[in-house]
């Protein structure tokens, strides 16, 4: 029997590690690109990734790598699990290895700072020769360390073509790894890269000792943030409640694996934002993605009220308590107000 096509994750960090365990465990052929080659070989010969994903066996079934070409030479699927602002400078090279049938699905969670573009539109824009209803994203609640342990997860593939969607779905899908479809892929990506800013916030919460109805209202009103910045630019508001949205909301205001949320309490308890940095060598998203958001906010004039004052913590030196008083004392206003954005049945304000 002829094998399938492998499918190349290109990112030996957390979720790379952990999404090329899944498929493999799964019976589908991958290959993990790390970029040093001592990485790859340290993987290769060891089965474990302890720097990344300490404690979970790699199946020998994954073919790991430092040669990119190699990676992608043949594959069906390339996955991209490296940091969004990374996603640019490591799939440029790959331009013209892009065949017709090549599914590209971002797993990398972020909005890119210099273009204010999501993953997928970086990934359209630096790949012009792939067929864009074959670009999209793997988005949800899904930290890899419960991924890597079989923990029940489910999480949303969102393309543009829904036959290369219901692809991605089968490849990903098991007992463990439940995957859905939705079409709206700029929904997703708000989402699920805009979550990491209010993870930010709830992490400052924690550290600041706030309680549990702060970090209600944080999320709840984090929710309201997304939605206006997701509908402004042209999301469907029904994928803020879905696994993208308030899925992974939760999940990473909530989680103790959560990178973001364990770097804003720290950042709450008194450290500068490169002190809270310096703890651990793993992406933390939120910093990066916190200027990209507010950027994208003004520019289409959406009030996110929490995402500035993370900016303004973050970047501005603002105390995170003066935060707090800045945002219980702005004016007083109803719940859905459509001065602030575009509202939540989707009418532009
Ligand atoms: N860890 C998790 O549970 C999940 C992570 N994600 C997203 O996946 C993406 C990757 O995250 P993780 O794997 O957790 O990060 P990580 O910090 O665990 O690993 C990042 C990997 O990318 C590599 N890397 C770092 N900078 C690079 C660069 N400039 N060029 C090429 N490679 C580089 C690192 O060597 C490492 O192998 C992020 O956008 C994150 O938000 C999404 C869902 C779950
Ligand atoms: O996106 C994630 C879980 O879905 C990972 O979140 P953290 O980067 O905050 O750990």
């Amino acid at each position: 029997m002829p094998t399938a096509p492998p499918t190349a994750v290109l990112g030996a960090g957390s979720w790379g590690t952990a999404l090329a365990i899944s498929l493999a465990r799964a019976g589908h052929p991958a290959r993990l690109w790390a970029r040093r080659e001592e990485a790859a070989a340290e993987i290769a010969r060891t089965r474990r990734n302890e720097a990344y994903l300490p404690g979970a066996d790699v199946p020998r079934t994954v073919e790991v790598s430092s040669d990119l070409e190699a990676v992608v030479g043949g594959a069906a699927v390339w996955v991209v699990a490296v940091p969004s602002q990374s996603v640019r400078a490591v799939v440029a090279p790959l331009a013209g290895r892009i065949e017709n049938e090549t599914v590209i699905v971002s797993v990398a969670k972020g909005i890119e700072t210099d273009t204010l573009l999501t993953t997928s539109a970086v990934l359209r824009d630096v790949l012009p020769a792939a067929d864009a209803g074959r670009v999209g994203v793997l988005y949800g609640p899904s930290h890899a360390e419960e991924v890597a342990q079989e923990r029940p997860t489910s999480v949303v593939a969102a393309l543009p073509d829904p036959d290369t969607a219901a692809f991605v779905q089968d490849l990903f899908m098991t007992p463990s790894l439940r995957v859905y479809t939705n079409p709206d892929v700029v929904g997703v990506e708000v989402g699920g890269s805009v979550k990491n800013v209010m993870a930010v916030a709830a992490g400052m919460s924690d550290g600041l000792d706030l309680g549990d109805n702060a970090k209600a209202a944080l999320v709840t009103r984090g929710l309201a943030e997304i939605t206006r910045l997701g509908l402004a630019l042209g999301a469907d508001a029904h994928t803020f409640a879905g696994l993208a949205g308030l899925g992974d909301l939760v999940v990473t205001c909530f989680s103790r694996h959560s990178r973001n949320r364990a770097f804003g309490e720290r950042v709450g308890r008194g450290e500068t934002r490169a002190e809270a940095l310096g703890h651990s060598t793993m992406v933390v998203e939120g910093v990066q993605t916190t200027a990209s958001v507010r950027a994208l906010a003004r520019r289409h004039g959406v009030e996110m009220p929490i995402t500035e004052a993370v900016w303004s913590i973050l970047f501005d030196g603002l105390a995170p308590r003066d935060a707090v008083e800045a945002l219980m004392t702005r004016s007083a206003a109803p719940e859905t107000d459509p001065a602030r954005g575009p509202a939540f049945d989707g009418t532009a304000a």
